[in-house]
């Protein structure tokens, strides 16, 4: 079993250099910990650390990338610099983003006074806490933990940048390309699909990486929409977070919840005291409001009663969305949507 730093002995952790790639019949054969010959870091599962070790994968995200001489491509998670360097032989700068002090003095060590060096900006941070700066590209083997927020942080990001190549768990790579009607379809496949087009480019066996993880790979291609779908997000994501909570179920009997139709008039009280210039909530209390009577008029008009969200595609929920938005019904505003079962 491999040490950690103190010394104990420490399931599932195996050590990174800056080694390039292992050897071909050299003592590293991919299995947690087998690399001991190596002066250099342990690899932590918990942030995802296994790094790609064989250079025709590396070579076939690069190719995917399609760099051009004048791009500015972001890398999450560099760790010990593989794929970094190839990308600094063909972009105009790499940005990239570690969590790992550790990793990033063995990235700031192998770079060390390389011509290739100084087209590199090695940012020390939390990629989740970091607001990104511009990029066109974004090339990277994530950590897996973070997938669906970094996903949707880059899509949120205001470069509009023109793709992403990424690797991820086989999994999520099929959430995100699933098609209404298949089982993994769910509420990161159309929030995703509705920001960007998403292809499905390879699948990575466990053993392209050191340590092999648990899980099989993918490498997607992410391209945001642009321009944008007229659509608030924030809104959109009330909406189908609500009825993909419960996907096989229909629309009638979701929106006959009383716990949502009780949000749904609070929803509606504010907005209309915010609309009559009171800028006060629940300042319109007299007014008789009858939600049931506005939701039952929204999924008659849009044919949705016996639909379930499992079955619908982008262009059934705008509609959706924009029949609700008609009546005043409204799904932002800081509302906890998810209301379990009950
Ligand atoms: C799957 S490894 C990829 C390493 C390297 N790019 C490769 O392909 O060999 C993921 C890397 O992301 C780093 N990482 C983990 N969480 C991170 C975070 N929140 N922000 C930035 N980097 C992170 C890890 O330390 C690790 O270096």
């Amino acid at each position: 079993m491999p040490k950690d730093a103190s010394g104990k002995k420490s399931p599932g952790i195996a050590r990174a250099s800056a080694t390039p790639y292992a050897k071909p019949g050299g003592a590293s054969h991919g299995k947690p910990g087998a690399d001991h010959r190596h002066v250099g870091v342990h690899l932590h599962h918990s942030l995802g650390q296994h790094l790609l070790k064989n250079p025709l994968v590396t070579q076939a995200m690069i190719e995917k990338a399609a760099i051009k001489s004048t791009d500015t491509v972001l890398e999450i998670g560099p760790g010990t610099g593989n794929l970094t360097l190839k990308l600094l032989e063909s972009a105009r700068k790499v940005i990239a983003v570690e969590h790992d002090p550790r990793m990033v003095v063995e990235l700031q060590k192998r770079l060390h006074a390389t011509p290739l060096g100084a087209k590199l900006q090695l940012i020390h941070s939390d990629v989740m806490k970091l607001e990104l700066p511009f990029f066109n590209l974004c090339v990277a083997n994530i950590p897996y933990q973070i997938s669906s927020p970094l996903v949707f942080k880059l899509l949120s990001h205001p470069s509009r940048f023109r793709c992403a190549i990424l690797m991820v768990q086989r999994e999520f790579a099929q959430r995100l390309c699933a098609k209404p009607g298949d089982e993994l379809y769910c509420r990161l496949s159309i929030n995703t699909q509705l920001l960007s087009k998403v292809d499905h480019l390879m699948k990575v066996s466990k053993n392209s990486f050191r340590p092999p993880p648990k899980v099989d790979s993918s490498v997607v291609r992410i391209e945001p929409r642009n321009p944008p779908p007229p659509v608030n997000f924030i809104e959109w994501d009330g909406l189908v977070r609500l009825c993909f909570n419960r996907k096989n179920k229909t629309l009638g009997a979701i929106f006959r919840s009383k716990a949502l139709l009780k949000l749904l008039e609070e929803n509606l009280r504010t907005q209309r005291a915010l609309v009559g210039g009171t800028g006060r909530s629940g300042a319109m209390d007299e007014e008789a409001v009858d939600v049931h009577e506005l939701v039952d008029s929204v999924l008659g008009a849009t044919g949705f009663a016996e639909q379930r969200a499992a079955k619908m595609d982008i262009d059934d929920f705008l509609l959706l969305l924009s029949k609700f938005n008609e009546t005043g019904l409204h799904f932002s505003g800081g509302t906890d949507w998810d209301m379990g079962d009950s």
